[in-house]
């Protein structure tokens, strides 16, 4: 398992500046990695997240990145149809990927027709095929243990209750470890069925950057205070760390009880 680095964070006023400050983290990776070996591979979450990305669409990134050069997953990823409204891959398809350069064989999305025949198991499972087999095609590296994939970057976000993924409190996902992929059909926050990168596959990421404004009331910020001063790990979120660097991104409302 990963060692666990420091939680670095920088608060922003407004979502506009943590857009900004988004951007230019994920376009200065892209170019790195772009450089080193020729891919990037990064991992998306839904919700906030992707209107957060927006300003990865604008200049100078909608020019310079490579995107071509993109390969793109999901952390997890509600198991509906790919035209249903909660579909992560729909929420970023439209609102991010469609606008830019990313060729669609470099799209990992879950198995559409699983997706729609509500099979969460099969799912996860071949959602998990697919990475292993891009492992074996040299796409995806293994982290240093061999045991896990490791992917350059996932963009993570936090729901109210601390969840990260689809892993959430006092359900037992959190703690597979036996699995890349793993899938539950009673989510606490709808809809049910969901599958998930486990948490070691999570946390085998080289750099790993979550982030948060508290648009529910102070939840947010309630739970981003239980990590930051109590590492309270009854919250999934508290579990986060990365293989280079773990970032938290949080607007003022977020950082409000720190
Ligand atoms: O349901 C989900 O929630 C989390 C957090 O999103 P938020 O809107 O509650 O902040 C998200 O990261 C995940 O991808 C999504 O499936």
């Amino acid at each position: 398992m990963a060692e666990t680095t420091q939680r670095k964070r920088e608060v922003f006023a407004t979502k506009n500046e943590l857009s900004v400050a988004l951007a230019k983290y994920t376009a200065h990776l892209s170019a790195k990695f772009c450089k080193e070996k020729g891919i990037f591979t990064v991992v998306l979450s839904g919700c906030g997240l992707i209107d957060w990305l927006g300003k990865l669409l604008e200049s100078p990134y909608k020019e310079s990145v490579e995107w071509s050069k993109w390969h793109v997953f999901w952390v997890d990823e509600r198991v509906c149809s790919h035209e249903d409204q909660n579909s992560n891959y729909k929420l970023a398809m439209d609102g991010f990927i469609s606008k830019v350069g990313i060729p669609k064989e470099n799209i990992y999305a879950i198995d559409k027709q699983c997706a729609s025949d509500g099979d969460a198991e099969r799912c996860a499972t071949l959602y998990e095929e697919c990475l292993r087999n891009l492992v074996k095609e040299k796409i995806l590296p293994l982290c240093p243990n061999g045991q896990y994939p490791q992917f350059d970057l996932q963009l993570q976000g936090m729901g109210p209750d601390g969840h990260m993924a689809s892993l959430f409190p006092e359900r037992p996902q959190i703690k597979v470890t036996d699995k890349w992929v793993t899938h539950i059909t009673d989510s606490p926050k709808p809809p049910p069925r969901r599958i998930t990168l486990t948490l070691p596959v999570i946390n085998s990421s080289l750099y790993n950057l979550m982030a948060v404004c508290d648009d529910h009331t102070d939840q947010c910020a309630r739970s981003i205070a239980d990590i930051f001063k109590n590492n309270n790990l009854a919250l999934p979120a508290a579990h986060l760390t990365a293989q280079v660097e773990q970032m938290w991104y949080l607007d003022k409302a977020a950082a409000s009880l720190l």
